[in-house]
């Protein structure tokens, strides 16, 4: 289990990661997503010992990474693909790496077969991959040593949708087999189709986290009527809050049943009328990241 607690990282006078707290449990695939800048690279580095938290504190099975004995055996790290040494082979960072954990070179052979990198790729200089290949890479030194834990920074970066299916498949197997995986994301779609639980982060602060369920059971309704400027009328007469979404119709937090009785009190012809799932989680991630995405310096003493 990864356990976050009142985590705080300022960078001069940027609060990157502002009080986070959540925990990564295992068996589960856990998606912590937000927009560029929200502090995702920050906590996942802090989590690793890369960089000193200001306060609060990031534990793996209930130990600082640091305090982890052979770390590479219990935690799988993937946080910046093209950080591996570009002079060096594929085989031979994976050969490093298995050295470092005493793992016998049969394991290099295992992983680069599970991320399909073929001989002659794996003595290819990693300069020379591509992004896709690198996060192969990156993904097969991961998981080297067999790690219960894996924290994953953006790993479908890079990938073709095929690439971003295979991950998919290896991330739900490795989950369903008891292991943790954190995946960070700023797309709300990659994190949908995979993740368990999601923990939602806009400018340094939490703003959501829960089952992937719980969130879509929160995202309300989606209306769309033959004459959308009629059905938001009909709404607003029936005291309805409603968000209209970009591709038309409406959001809004109320029964698909009350909607629906609005719109036939008042003659609206509904095309469309549902639990809105992913189209609410969309327009809800919009909503909660939406004050929340720029960078802006942290507010020091009382606001005027
Ligand atoms: N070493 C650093 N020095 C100064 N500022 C930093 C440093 N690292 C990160 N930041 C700032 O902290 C904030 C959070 O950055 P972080 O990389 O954690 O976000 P992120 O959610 O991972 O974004 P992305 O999706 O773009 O990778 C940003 O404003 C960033 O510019």
């Amino acid at each position: 289990m990864i356990r976050v607690d009142r985590l705080s990282k300022t960078y001069g006078p940027y609060r990157a990661v502002d009080d986070v707290s959540f925990v990564a449990e295992p068996g589960r695939v856990t998606g912590f997503l937000g927009p560029n800048g929200a502090g995702k690279s920050t906590t996942m580095r802090v989590m690793v010992g890369l960089t000193p938290p200001d306060s609060g504190s990031a534990t793996i099975g209930g130990l600082r990474y640091a305090d982890i004995p052979n770390p590479g055996r219990h935690v799988g790290v993937l946080l910046d693909a093209s950080a591996q040494h570009a002079g060096r082979s594929g085989r031979e960072v994976l050969h490093l790496a298995a050295m470092t954990m005493g793992l016998p070179e049969s394991r290099v052979d295992e992983m680069l077969r599970l991320v399909s990198l073929d001989e002659k790729e794996a003595k290819r200089r990693v300069g020379a991959y591509s992004l896709g290949m690198r996060q192969r890479l990156g993904i097969a030194h991961a998981l080297l040593g067999d790690p219960s834990v894996l924290i994953l920074d953006e790993p479908a970066n890079g990938l073709d949708p095929a690439g971003i299916h295979w991950m998919r498949g290896l991330l739900r197997d490795y989950a369903s087999r008891g292991g943790t995986v954190l995946l960070s994301s700023h797309l709300l779609h990659e994190v949908e189709v995979i993740a368990d639980d999601m923990v939602v982060i806009g400018r340094g602060k939490i703003v959501a986290q829960g089952t992937k369920a719980e969130l879509l059971r929160s995202a309300g309704t989606l209306v769309r009527a033959e004459d959308d400027a009629l059905l938001g009328k009909a709404l607003a007469g029936a005291d309805i809050t409603a968000t209209p979404i970009a591709d038309g119709g409406f959001r809004t937090e109320v029964d698909p049943v009350v909607v629906g009785r609005a719109a036939a009190t008042n003659g609206v012809v509904l095309t469309e009328l549902r639990p809105a799932e992913s189209a609410g989680l969309e327009q809800l991630f919009l909503e909660l990241t939406s004050d929340t995405q720029r960078e802006q310096p942290v507010q020091e003493g009382p606001q005027a």
